[in-house]
């Protein structure tokens, strides 16, 4: 199944806009599993257990693995997600975004390597930068358009030919940019207007949308702003908030994971 019919489906199956993101912190995790040779395995099987049933998406993000070392365990993660949970679509958040040749072995490592239905790339090298990826015809490119960070603001607002950078960039990943039709766009809950400028510009295109939780962003505001018109479109990513929703010293961790993430599954609901 390509990755937009698999995201849709796990909207429908499990009612849910609610991403679950995957950037485990040691020094955030349980003090007994930081020290475990597989102790972020064990901790993100555990988070992944909790909220399977709640998410539409899990998203590892592959910085807190490639800093320590850790690859081999997001394999071992991913293998677990894909063969216990194969319902819910697996997105690497890589932000890659390199030449041509160079993109190409990028695409093999997410697709290949780890399996991922879709990966988030930078659009700032061009279409021929993205284009290796799209040799992997059933899989998505879920590309940067308008991030939830301050900074984003500093060359995505940029006026061009009379609206902001991000406004081209939506055009271009809606049109001639989404050559499989699995395409996304990545547009933070922190700016619910600029969510509301991109919807309109790409119709019914998935949207990643990270910032709800620990970044403050409203859920009312961004589920109002970015939903399509079938009232889904969105996967919502929260990270933090649902990892460690508990002091690090609580063993409870994965329970406490699964509350918080059907409040905030809940709570999305409530405005679609
Ligand atoms: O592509 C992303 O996932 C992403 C884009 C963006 O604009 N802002 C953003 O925070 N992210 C990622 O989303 C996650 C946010 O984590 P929390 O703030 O803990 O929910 C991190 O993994 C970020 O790298």
């Amino acid at each position: 199944m390509n990755f937009i019919d698999k995201l849709s489906a796990a909207w429908a199956t499990n009612d849910s806009l609610l991403c679950v993101g995957l950037d485990p912190d040691l020094a955030r995790m349980p003090p007994h599993l930081q020290h475990q040779p597989d102790g972020i395995v064990t901790f993100c099987k555990a988070i992944i257990d909790a909220t399977a049933a709640l998410a539409c998406a899990f998203k590892p993000q592959i910085a807190y693995f490639a800093a320590l070392g850790a690859e081999p365990q997001l394999e071992k993660i991913c293998d677990y997600l894909r063969q216990h949970h194969p319902h819910v679509p697996l997105i690497l958040d890589a932000k890659r975004g390199d030449i041509g040749a160079t993109a190409h072995q990028y695409a093999r490592e997410a697709y290949d390597r780890y399996g991922a239905d879709a990966v988030t790339l930078s659009p700032y090298m061009g279409f021929d930068s993205v284009e290796p990826y799209f040799e992997w015809s059933d899989r998505g490119q879920i590309i940067l358009c308008r991030t939830s960070n301050a900074g984003g603001s500093d060359l995505q607002f940029l006026n061009v030919d009379g609206k902001p950078l991000y406004q081209h960039v939506a055009a271009m990943v809606a049109g001639k940019w989404n050559r499989n039709g699995q395409c996304a766009l990545v547009v933070g809950a922190t700016f619910p207007d600029e969510l509301a400028q991109v919807r309109a510009i790409v119709g019914d295109m998935p949207l990643l949308v990270p910032g709800i939780g620990a970044q403050g962003g409203d859920i009312e505001a961004t589920v109002t702003s970015g939903k399509s018109g079938a009232g889904a479109g969105m996967m919502i990513s929260s990270s933090r908030a649902i990892l460690y929703a508990t002091p690090a010293a609580d063993e409870d961790f994965a329970a406490a994971a699964g509350r918080v993430a059907l409040e905030t599954r809940d709570a999305i609901n409530l405005h679609r």
